[in-house]
Formats: structure tokens, sequence, C-alpha cells
């Protein structure tokens, strides 16, 4: 069982969280106020008393207003409720919580900002099902024009909490949401629009989150850290398995990347099978990292029969002519009929695009594809938004999905998902794709499961970078891979 505690809630499991929790001990009411008090309790830790307008929308989400409003006044901020729509349109809750509330209210049609200097925006929350309106646009803008801190209350009005995507919304510096983050805060534009999220429990309870189905999460070490292959006294190369490459000629620099990353991130043995003209190349460069020859179908099939190699890597350098289409996709289909470990990446993804049902339909054992959005679209025709047609194109293919970006989403065939976001925009450079590829790779060799393996390789990958900095370039990768594993497996 996955640790919950980066545990992303959809908008229908924080609405089950809401009706399991005022079902059992608080209701919706109390529910609202302790998230008024935990907005207004964010707001004074990082602002000095100052003149407050909370935007405030028709439903539980302009409730939480309501209840922040009072919760700041209380503390003897000067605040003041513009209201969108009529107040005898209230009810339920928010109802109660703007009847205790006894200072200013002005339609959003009279909203200036004359002498605000902080915005609350609790105009629509989970409930945004449709792009925002004209005065609510506007009003949002005014605010960013005037250069007026905005605090959001559940997600920046205009974001969509399932998918991050974003129905006019704009950036705001602080975000303050309940029991769990959502994906919308976590994936593009979303991630950019939130700023700071602070999450509050305010009362859920944690113990609810085991009873909510949670299958998407945040990467982070709890997440896969128990399943990671640490090094033991008992072990020798052998016993961390074997990592196979299909090397590329003459693009072998991918290979060698992805090798030496294998090999960095713990694999016992890492092996290039390459063709004999491209000994030299690669045998100048390589010391630890071994060199099969293969000039012929029954060289591959040798190769492919010994059952020392615990994972194969194909797609880093293949190089992409028509009549290369044919090898990289007899290769592919060999590895995958050994059942074994399998990582599909670059060239050896686009080489299906004529017929992904063939690519599908052999995937039997572990599998990993790491397309970008170009090679994904290759062999998968999906829209929507990213994670749902991650987590389909996991579901159709059988493989896990790595859909590579600054907003990475694994998603395993099961309907697991995992969204990184740790990755610098630095990584969008030539040969990090083979330095990711490698490292799954290399965790995949030494046993490790698929969808965990892989969520670890993106976030290891995010990790490198960052130590590393600007000027990065794919060759700093495997390098920069022990420290980040010392301070992951050594924290000191
Ligand atoms: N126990 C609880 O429910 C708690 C909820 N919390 C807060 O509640 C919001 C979610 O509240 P909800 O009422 O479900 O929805 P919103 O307040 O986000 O939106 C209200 C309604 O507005 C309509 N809507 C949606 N999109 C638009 C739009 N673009 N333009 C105009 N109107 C829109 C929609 O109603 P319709 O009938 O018009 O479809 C929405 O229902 C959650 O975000 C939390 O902030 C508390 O935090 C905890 C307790
Ligand atoms: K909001």
């Amino acid at each position: 069982m996955i640790n919950l505690t980066t545990a992303l809630l959809s908008v229908n499991q924080m609405q089950c969280a809401d009706r399991l929790t005022t079902a059992s001990d608080l209701p919706v009411a109390e529910l609202m106020s302790n998230a008024g008090l935990a907005v207004a309790q964010a707001i004074i830790e990082r602002w000095s008393m100052r003149p407050v307008v909370v935007l405030c929308g028709p439903g539980n989400n302009g409730g939480d207003g309501f209840s922040t409003a009072r919760h700041l006044f209380d503390l003897g901020w000067s605040v003041k409720i513009a209201l969108l729509g009529a107040a005898d349109h209230l009810n339920g809750a928010p109802l109660l919580h703007f009847q205790r509330w006894h200072g200013a209210v002005i339609p959003f049609a009279e909203v200036e900002f004359s002498g605000d200097e902080l915005v609350v925006d609790a105009i629509f929350g989970a409930g945004l099902n449709r792009p925002l309106d004209a005065d609510v646009i506007s009003i949002l803008e005014a605010a960013l024009f005037k250069k007026l801190p905005m605090v959001a209350i559940d997600v920046p009005t205009g974001v969509m909490g399932d998918t991050g995507q974003s129905f006019g919304a704009v950036a705001v510096v602080l975000t303050v949401t309940f029991l769990r983050k959502k994906p919308g805060h976590v994936i593009l534009p979303g991630r950019l629009l939130c700023g700071e999220v602070v999450v509050a429990d305010i009362g859920y309870g944690q113990q609810i989150a085991s009873h909510l189905g949670l299958n998407t999460f945040e990467n982070d070490p709890l997440v896969w850290l128990p399943d990671f292959p640490v090094p033991h006294p008992f072990n020798n190369k052998y016993s961390r398995g074997h990592a196979l490459i299909a090397g590329g000629y003459p693009v072998t620099g991918a290979a060698r990347l992805a090798a030496l990353s294998a090999a960095r991130v713990g694999s016992g043995l890492t092996t290039i099978a390459i063709p004999e003209i491209a000994l030299p190349i690669y045998g100048a460069s390589l010391l630890s990292i071994m060199l099969e020859i293969i000039n012929s179908s029954a060289d591959i099939e040798r190769l492919l029969n010994d059952k020392r190699y615990t994972a194969f890597l194909i797609g880093p350098g293949c190089g992409v002519t028509p009549d290369d289409f044919d090898l990289i996709r007899i290769r592919v289909l060999a590895m995958l009929a050994t059942k074994r470990a399998t990582v599909i990446d670059a060239d050896a993804i686009s080489c299906f695009r004529d017929d992904p049902k063939i690519l599908f339909k052999a995937i039997e054992g572990p599998c990993v594809i790491t397309p970008h959005e170009g090679e994904f679209s290759r062999i998968f025709d999906l829209k929507g938004d990213k994670l749902m047609r991650t987590r389909f194109a996991a579901r159709i293919s059988g493989a896990v999905i790595v859909l590579k970006g600054s907003d990475t989403i694994i998603a395993a065939p099961d309907g697991r998902a995992i969204i990184n976001t740790n990755a610098p925009a630095s990584l969008a450079t030539a040969g990090a794709g083979d330095v990711l590829s490698g490292l799954i790779l290399g965790l995949l060799a030494q046993g490790m499961d698929a969808f965990l393996a892989s969520a670890a390789a993106v976030w290891l990958h995010g990790e490198a970078a960052n130590d590393i900095g600007l000027g990065l370039i794919a060759d700093d990768l495997p390098e920069a891979i022990p420290a980040i594993l010392d301070e992951l497996l050594h924290p000191h």
C-alpha cells in the first residue's frame, strides 16, 4: 500500500470526504468555519494587518470566504465582502456564514479595490464547471493590474481542480486547500497559478484518506522509497541485476548516457549491444560498461535468451529512417517476448506509429514507455487533459506510461498515477531523456516494480538537475546521481 501522505484528492473524492465527515461528526458549517480560520491563519502568518476584500461566489467556496472574512474581522482586520450574485440566492452553510457576517457587503460591479491591499479569492473552487464569465475575469484582472496580492481558497478561481487546466484564472501568491492537494495544484498551468500551496486539515481527520480510494500522488520518496533497491553486504554484482541496452550507430552518445545512468543508479552490470562498426567509438569511451557485438538476429536472440540480463532498454539513438523502423520493431518485439522488464523510449516508440496495436499486444511483462508529447501522440490518439490521457494510455497499452514534461506524469495500467513536481526547466536539453530511460532501466534491472521505479527515476532525474543548476548538460546528470542517492538513503 502506497503511503498516502502525498496522495492527491480529486474533486469527487473531496466531496466524498465532506460527506463522510459531515455525516459522522462535523456539519458542513463547522468545516466551513474551520476552513475560514485556516485561511485567516495562513494570511496573518504572511502579511501584517491591512485592508482586505474577500471576493465571494455563490457556493461553498464563497462560504469559506464569508468565514474567512469573519475570522479576520475578529482579529481586528479591516475587511469587506464583495458578493457575486444576490444574497437571497445563498443557501445552506454559505447562507449561515453570510448571516454571521455583519460588516460591509458590496456587489461585484462596485468593486474598485481602492484602498484594498489584499484580495481573497473565494469565488469558485471545486465546483468550477465552465469557463469564467466576463464580470469575474475582469475583477480578477483588475486585481492583477493593481498588483494586489491574492490568496485563493481551495484553488484559484478558474483552475480546474482535477486537471490543472485554466479557464481564465490569474496567478495568486498563496492557495489554501484542505485535507490534501488536488491534481490541479501540481499539474501545469495550475501549479504555476497557485503560488505557495498550504494544506490545512479542517477537521476531516487523517484516517479518512484511507476510505477515499486515493490513487493519484504527488511524486515524493515517501511513495516509492520502501521499494527502492538498497545495496546490502550480501550483494554481488550479479545479484544487483544486469541491464542491457540496444546501442545505436552512428548516434552513440544516447546509449552511453543511458548505460552510465543505469550503472549509477545501481545496476550490478550494464551492457550495450552494438554493431561491430561502432566498437571503436563505444570502446574508447567506456570502462565499466560492457559491450556485446551484434551483427545478426542470431546474435540478438542469443543475448535475449541469456537469463542473466534482467532488464532491457531500446530507443536511445536508434535513428529513425524507414528502413531502421523494421529492425527496431523486430528488436522491441523480441525483448517484450522474453516478458522481462523492458523500457521503450524515443524512436522505438515512434516506429510503431502506423500500428501501435502490434506493440500493445506484445506487452505481457513489466514494460515502461517514456514518450514526450510528440512521441505520445504518434501511438496514442487521445484528447483531454494530461492526467486522463496518460492514465488511459497506460490502461490500453498495459505498460507504465511516463509522459515527460515539466509536470511528468507516471501512470500504471491499474489506474494509479504519480505527478512529478521537482523538474527544473534546465532539463529541456539534448540527452536528458536518454539519462531518464537509463535510470528507469537500472532500477528495473534490480527488480524494482515498474511503476515505482519510473517514479523514483523521474524524481532522481529532477533532483540531479536541481543539484547541477543552470548550464546543465545531460552528460552531467549520471555523475550527479551518487550524491542524490547518498542524501536519499543516508539522510544527514
Ligand atoms: N463540505 C463542503 O462541501 C466543504 C466545501 N468547501 C469548499 O467548497 C468548495 C466547493 O463548493 P461548491 O459549492 O461545490 O462549488 P463552488 O463554490 O466552487 O461553485 C459554486 C457554484 O458556482 C457555479 N459555477 C461553477 N463554475 C461557474 C462559472 N465558471 N461561472 C459561474 N458559476 C459557476 C456552480 O453551480 P451551477 O449550478 O451554476 O453549476 C457551482 O456549484 C470547495 O472549493 C471548498 O472551498 C470547504 O472547503 C470545506 C467544506
Ligand atoms: K477560489
